[in-house]
């Protein structure tokens, strides 16, 4: 395998160890079209990062026939926070659904360490890949027996010390254990839904829109969350935003995606500088 140097070729045997840690992503076009992360040390050292999630030549049309994803390439770094952005209908929780199959991608489209998504068992996937939505809905009964579920499902019960320690994961303090969802607000049951999308052990977090109905309080809870799992547990996490502040605060890279097509993947401090006429407009539509 090999990763590009400066766009000449090196070994990935020859990558320096604290390449492993990205302390900078840079962007470039890949031989075959598609956009890499690129990471830099601090001695300038630059190395294809290591890929999580490769989407190749991702469509979705309609069933009218109108184009929604328009041949998406992407490699999505492992251990980082890739924020979506685009206009409203471009295609951004389309493109988050496929990556664990809430719409079936064609074969070979989407990639996980490597591997065809669509030849993994489908509940297996959707622990790896986990998912929060907007408006978080839980199940009947307390918030502990909402932990519990997924776990559950494959014959594990978890502890009381294990439910207490994803309630901590999710910044969520022990006196929540026994409430029921009526007794929550939103952005507590967000925290409660990602708890129980935590106990899955998933290695990605796909998230559209998470913080979208909740208070700035809440919302900046949810980002800390956030922002510690991607350090601590390593975890892959992909959201869709429309707020470019939230992106700035939490993202390493972002991508902008206008009319189906990928038009940009940069760090978020530079989306200012972006060249694509209308990836300018909407930026300052949202500012
Ligand atoms: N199952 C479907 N059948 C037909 N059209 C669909 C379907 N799902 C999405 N679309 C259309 O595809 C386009 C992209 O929708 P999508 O929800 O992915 O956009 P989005 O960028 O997430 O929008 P928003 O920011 O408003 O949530 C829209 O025009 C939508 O109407």
């Amino acid at each position: 395998m090999e990763i590009s140097q400066s766009w000449s070729k090196i070994s990935l045997d020859d990558r320096s160890p604290q390449l492993n840690t990205p302390h900078s992503l840079e962007i470039s076009q890949g031989e075959r079209g598609h956009l890499l992360a690129v990471e830099m040390n601090e001695n300038g050292f630059k190395g294809e990062a290591d890929t999580k999630i490769q989407v190749r030549g991702l469509n979705k049309v309609s069933d009218k026939g109108d184009s929604i994803l328009n041949n998406v390439n992407v490699d999505i770094p492992r251990g980082v926070i890739m924020g979506i952005i685009g206009p409203s209908g471009s295609g951004k929780s389309t493109f988050l659904r496929a990556l664990n199959r809430l719409w079936e991608p064609p074969k070979n489209t989407v990639f996980m360490d490597g591997d065809d998504i669509c030849g993994v068992d489908v509940l297996s996937l959707r622990r790896k890949v986990g998912m929060l939505f907007q408006l978080p809905v839980l199940f009947e009964g307390t918030v502990a027996d909402n932990i519990r579920y997924g776990p559950k499902l494959k014959g594990k019960k978890l502890s009381d010390n294990d439910v207490y320690k994803l309630l901590t994961l999710a910044d969520l303090d022990s006196s929540f254990f026994n409430k029921s969802g009526g007794e929550l607000s939103v952005g507590q049951a967000q925290r409660v839904a990602l708890a129980r999308t935590l106990a899955n052990e998933p290695e990605v977090l796909l998230l559209d829109e998470p913080t979208s109905a909740l208070d700035p309080i809440s919302t900046q809870n949810i980002e800390d969350v956030m922002v510690k799992l991607k350090k601590d547990q390593k975890i892959t996490i992909v959201i869709v935003s429309h707020s470019i502040k939230q992106i700035q605060r939490i993202a390493d890279v972002v991508c902008l995606l206008v009319d189906g097509d990928i038009v940009e993947i940069m760090k978020p401090d530079q989306l200012s500088e972006s060249k694509h006429p209308m990836a300018l407009r909407f930026l300052q539509l949202s500012s």
